[in-house]
């Protein structure tokens, strides 16, 4: 209670003259201590008034009273009274306090939920929109199929993944002939019937098919969400031979690029600032144009330089406008890139669909996506321009933020555009000195609350770089997760973990959260988000194909153990202890 209340109500109650009894005495100096401290609750006022009623009595009933005592007695009373009075006006505003704080608790309480409904909402907009565009883009691939035949690059496994998913999102079976059965999946009996009647044996004389039809009850495997059918699932993972499920052959699934017919176009993306880079560039740039005879693309600003340099390079190709950035990955064969890893994010970050496939130079100090030395770009760009080459698919993470609506802050919200990000978004409390409180949501399920610093939701190809300082695991690029790691939980069992490739998550800001949080894609574009609004991730279908210098396993370990001297130690001597001396010992 305020003590300016509990000070001013004690002033105006009358004055206490102090009986010269002993039993009176201790009391009332306890209550007169009380008044001194303004800051004393009243519920310790309370505890010696009534004690001092009682014990009042009790020195009343010894016989001690004379007619002074009476006097100071009926003035005790007295304040007796006030003091009941002051008991009873404190439970009443400690009953108002109650039920203001339940009314707040319920109010907040609604709100969450309706937040909570308002998102689930929107989430299911984002889904059907997402649904739609798929099928869209489906239907325009089937159409283009059938008119253009295959596109220029090839990716070896992609005939292998096209066989087995069919265009309604249901798998084949392994005989070929299309139809499995009319619902969706794979279904157990058809497999085995079809496995009989495509044997060169008559069904009739091959007693165990027949056993095996009958007597081996029916399942089916389909693969989705909630009794949705999906097409992300990878149904080559799991074979179905004999209605067996098996799992395929996990041996030389390193994916390789052939080419159809060489590459035409290239894009030079160079680090800005540097002199070995722009040396680096220009030797490169005669080199395709006059040796390898392909269009040069390069950056507005870098043509504009190089050209001022020496009119040599006026054939170079630039984007002029954003609208051409748009479709730039219609006209570009390969991309390369001079500069380091966050060169390597720059490139990723210009498509913001499908990517050409990548070849990265090593310009920088660290250098994990970076596998090719530049000092053997010929050599290098010889071998993957002729092919095959071997590459890694470095998926990215689609990320959207859909905003509160009835935030007044929320005005510029037309900036808002959706990001593709290579290693990562983060998610953190920027100046706030609060903890973050970030709600997380796994396909809809509740997760948990972060409150720390803040949270990464990175790919494998991010694992290394802020998610690793954070305390992640290192996480080879090929295998298909989504990382989620705290920043600097403040609790003591916060693990990080490495989701599944196609859960979608939402980082929800609570309505009544205490401060703001800020999200930044690939360390760049940061934007706050503010109380209700949330940040909705999935994986994104367009991979950054970039070329292996030796093979993906190969160029990983060699990048963890040089950029990070992963596991570094001296070794031990052998003039130590021996086994056999320590039992024998
Ligand atoms: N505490 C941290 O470790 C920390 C903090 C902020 C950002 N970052 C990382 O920096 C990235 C942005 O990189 P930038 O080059 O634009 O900024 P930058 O120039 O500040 O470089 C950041 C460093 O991270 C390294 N890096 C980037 N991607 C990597 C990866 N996939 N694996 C290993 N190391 C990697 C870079 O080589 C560079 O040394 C962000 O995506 C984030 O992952 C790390
Ligand atoms: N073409 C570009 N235009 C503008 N900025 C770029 C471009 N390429 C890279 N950057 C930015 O320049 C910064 C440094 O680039 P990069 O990481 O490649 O070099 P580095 O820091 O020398 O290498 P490393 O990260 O290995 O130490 C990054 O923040 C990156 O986003």
């Amino acid at each position: 209670m305020n003590s300016t209340v509990q000070e001013s109500t004690l002033q105006a109650m009358p004055p206490i003259h102090l009986p010269t009894s002993q039993s009176l005495a201790g009391p009332l100096e306890r209550l007169s201590l009380s008044r001194v401290d303004s800051t004393a609750s009243l519920s310790q006022i309370e505890l010696d008034s009534v004690k001092l009623g009682v014990e009042g009595w009790a020195s009343l009933s010894a016989g001690v009273g004379s007619q002074r005592n009476l006097q100071e007695y009926f003035q005790e009373s007295t304040a007796a009274d006030e003091d009941s009075h002051l008991v009873e006006f404190s439970d009443a505003l400690q009953t108002v306090a109650r039920a203001l704080r339940q009314v707040a608790d319920s109010k907040a309480r609604t709100q969450d939920e309706a937040a909570e409904w308002k998102r689930k909402y929107e989430l299911e907009v984002v889904r059907c929109q997402h649904l739609r565009q798929s099928i869209a883009k489906l239907s325009s691939n089937n159409q283009d199929v059938q008119h253009d035949g295959p596109s220029k690059a090839a990716v070896a496994d992609s005939a292998d993944q096209q066989d087995s998913d069919s265009p309604n999102g249901m798998h084949s079976p392994p005989n070929g002939n299309g139809v499995c059965c009319s619902k969706e999946g794979i279904c157990s009996q058809q497999v085995i019937r079809e496995q009989g009647t495509s044997n060169s044996t008559p069904e009739s004389e091959n007693p165990s098919d027949k056993r095996l039809s009958s007597e081996k009850a029916s399942f089916r495997l389909a693969w989705g969400c909630n009794g949705k059918s999906s097409r992300r699932h990878k149904h080559d993972v799991v074979s179905f031979e004999s209605g067996n499920i098996t799992t395929a052959v996990r041996s030389s699934k390193q994916i390789t690029l052939q080419w159809d017919a060489p590459p035409q176009s290239v894009f030079i993306l160079t680090k800005p600032n540097s002199t070995s880079v722009a040396i680096m560039c220009k030797e490169m740039v005669r080199w395709l144009k006059e040796v390898k005879n392909v269009r040069v693309f390069v950056e507005k600003n870098v043509k504009k330089e190089l050209v001022e340099e020496n009119s040599y390079f006026s054939f170079l190709h630039a984007c002029e406008r954003d609208e051409e950035l748009m479709i730039l990955h219609t006209k570009i064969d390969l991309v390369i890139t001079l500069g380091g890893d966050g060169t390597v994010l720059w490139a990723a970050n210009m498509f913001k669909g499908p990517v050409p496939p990548l070849v990265s130079f090593s310009m920088g100090s660290l250098g994990f996506m970076t596998p090719f030395q530049s000092e053997r770009y010929k050599e290098c760009l010889d071998t993957v321009m002729k092919g095959p080459v071997f590459i890694t698919l470095r998926h990215r993470l689609h990320c959207r933020i859909i905003r509160n609506k009835d935030n007044d802050e929320n005005g510029d919200e037309d900036d808002d555009v959706d990001h593709l990000v290579l290693n990562e978004v983060s998610i953190d409390r920027g100046m706030s000195s609060y903890l973050t409180n970030l709600e997380c949501y796994c396909d809809n399920l509740f997760v948990t609350s972060v409150q720390g610093d803040g949270l990464i939701l990175s790919t494998p190809s991010g694992s290394t770089a802020y998610s690793l300082a954070a305390g992640g695991s290192m996480v080879h690029p090929q295998v298909p997760g989504i990382l989620f790691t705290p920043i600097c939980p403040h609790s003591l069992s916060f693990r990080p973990l490495i989701l599944p490739e196609y859960v979608t998550l939402r980082v929800q800001i609570p309505i009544n959260s205490r401060g703001q949080a800020w999200a930044s894609f690939d360390g760049k574009d940061r934007q706050k988000l503010s109380a209700g609004d949330a940040l909705i991730v999935h994986m994104s279908a367009w991979p950054v194909p970039a070329a292996c210098d030796e093979e993906s396993t190969h160029d990983f370990l060699r990048s963890v153990r040089e950029g990070l001297h992963w596991n570094l130690r001296k070794s031990q001597s052998f003039d130590g202890p021996r086994e056999a001396l320590v039992y024998s010992s």
